[in-house]
């Protein structure tokens, strides 16, 4: 396997990137510390060591130094040589406080080399404590987890063998007596127990355990945790000294994390893996070839399969944003008079109501103005229907530009118009129709006729401020004062004031 993997390296070098390689070199360290050949994995290290010196380890190295150190210490630590495990600790210590804003205040490493068990104790403690609380809140599962984590602490800092098995034993029979078992504590808890077997050398109860951690995990099986118990049960073989099966074992686990995150996500992925399959060709791992394969095309579809998903939802979101659009579009055309691109009448009288409502509830008034163009037949007749219309388009500009934002016009029909002007006087609302009067009057860029054109309009302007009245009779009542504009000669404004007690035969008061 170690072979395959050097054999990749070097088959690979020069084609992939640094940190790829880095990766593999990465791997086979890996294998080299599982299957005891600390030397090796020594001289592995070494080579990642000068790779970053030769780097700037800040930018291409910088999630990694810290790890090569740790696992330098380790490896220098097992081979009983204590000077360069110092050294790598004090390292280790170092990049972690440069990568981490809040360093742990205690290492293992320096624990390990002083022989310091301080920080064992105070993590004890702390366990103690949490136990005592998870007892008094009889909280049972709790109370397994932190027996596991115990476990845990003990086996890092190489306590009694037995003592942590009892630990473990009590979490497990915890976990067992509880209505929904928490399979992922379960196993957890299992793949300790295994582990700690192995050390003891336990084949056949560690080999039990395993079959039960197994078990408790084949419902849901994340690929963390199955890699996690994998890699107890080559523990297991061996301690136990079945090499043979340790190596297969070994190799699937490694052919796992090959195709794993992040490697799998890297630009490099094409080139190695046709690389490993030369390199397998050569070498005596013809069966592993096959899996390789069928992993491959597994890491293929699931690239193809993530592509298509986000191709169809882009496809998905411009097919809604179209007919968004389009429905946005078909409504203002709907709300739209196609000529003046005002509000049409519809929409207007919606608005209008919108408007008294709204007056209402504030205890406001609003002012309504309908105005009709003076002489518009005449126009029309003499000038062309066309310049009719630009006649009409004119005014809806004119009001569109000079109008606040807050006031709603709209067609009423052929060549009237209405503006409803929210919380003002009638006073306020005369002076914003003479503007209007005064910007049309002054217009003289007519496209389709060279005649001057005297275009001007009458207004009915009507302040309404009544709660308990229908809107509709105020417009009525507007439609009649604009009458009385028309009567009383034309291009001017009449006003008055609309309540309940305006009497039926209106009484005016022009402007
Ligand atoms: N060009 C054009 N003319 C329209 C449009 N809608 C209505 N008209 C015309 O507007 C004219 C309105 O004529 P009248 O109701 O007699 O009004 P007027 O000539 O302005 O008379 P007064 O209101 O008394 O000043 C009619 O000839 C309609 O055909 C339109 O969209 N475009």
């Amino acid at each position: 396997m170690y072979r395959a993997f050097l054999g990749l390296r070097e088959e690979v070098s020069g084609q992939v990137s640094t940190d790829t390689l880095y990766f593999i070199t990465r791997w086979i360290i890996q294998l080299f510390q599982i299957s005891g050949e600390d030397p090796a994995a020594l001289i592995e290290l070494m080579l990642v060591m000068d790779n970053l010196k030769n780097h700037n380890p800040n930018l291409l190295f910088q999630y990694s130094v810290d790890e090569a150190h740790e696992s330098a210490f380790s490896i220098y630590y097992n081979l009983n040589n204590l000077e360069p495990a110092e050294q790598h600790c004090q390292r280790f210590v170092e990049a972690q406080q440069q990568r981490f804003s809040s360093p742990p205040a205690e290492f293992r490493c320096k624990a390990q080399l002083t022989g310091d068990t301080q920080p064992f104790q105070h993590a004890w403690q702390d366990y103690q404590a949490k136990l005592l609380k998870a007892e008094l809140r009889d909280d049972p599962l709790q109370h397994a987890l932190i027996l596991k984590d115990q476990a845990w602490l003990m086996l890092r800092h190489n306590k009694d063998a037995k003592d942590i098995q009892n630990l473990l034993d009590r979490a497990i029979d915890i976990l067992n007596s509880q209505p929904y078992v928490n399979h992922r504590e379960m196993a957890l808890a299992y793949w300790l127990k295994v582990y700690v077997l192995a050390q003891l050398g336990d084949y056949e109860r560690g080999l039990d355990r395993l079959n039960k951690a197994y078990e408790s995990t084949k419902i849901k099986q994340p690929p963390q945790l199955n890699n996690l118990l994998q890699t107890a049960h080559l523990y297991l073989l061996k301690s136990s000294g079945r090499y043979e099966e340790a190596s297969a074992l070994g190799n699937e686990i490694a052919y796992q994390s090959f195709y794993r995150e992040p490697l799998t996500g890297h630009n490099d992925l094409p080139v190695l893996s046709i690389s490993l399959e030369k390199v397998l060709q050569f070498s005596d791992y013809a069966s592993m070839q096959q899996k390789n394969e069928s992993l491959a095309l597994q890491v293929e579809n699931a690239r193809l399969f993530r592509l298509l998903t986000v191709l169809l939802a882009v496809f998905t979101l411009v097919i809604l944003s179209v007919t968004y659009l389009a429905y946005r579009n078909s409504k203002m055309q709907a709300r739209t008079d196609g000529l003046t691109q005002l509000l049409n009448r519809q929409e207007g009288m919606r608005r209008l109501k919108l408007e008294a409502g709204r007056m209402r509830r504030r205890s406001d008034r609003i002012c309504i103005a309908i105005l009709d163009l003076d002489g518009f037949k005449q126009i029309n007749d003499t000038h062309g229907h066309r310049t009719g219309d630009e006649v009409l388009k004119l005014l809806a500009g004119i009001m569109q530009k000079h109008l606040r934002q807050s006031d709603v016009a709209f067609r009423y029909g052929g060549e009237e118009f209405v503006i409803v002007y929210r919380n003002t006087t009638t006073a306020e609302a005369s002076v914003s129709l003479e503007n209007l009067r005064d910007k049309l009057q002054k217009y003289s860029g007519w496209e389709t006729t060279d005649d001057t054109l005297s275009v001007n309009f009458s207004a009915g302007l009507v302040e309404f401020s009544d709660t308990d009245v229908n809107v509709l009779y105020a417009i009525d009542y507007a439609d009649k004062m604009l009458y009385q504009a028309k009567r009383s000669g034309k291009g001017k404004t009449v006003a008055g004031v609309y309540s309940r007690s305006t009497p039926e035969d209106l009484t005016f008061n022009g402007v």
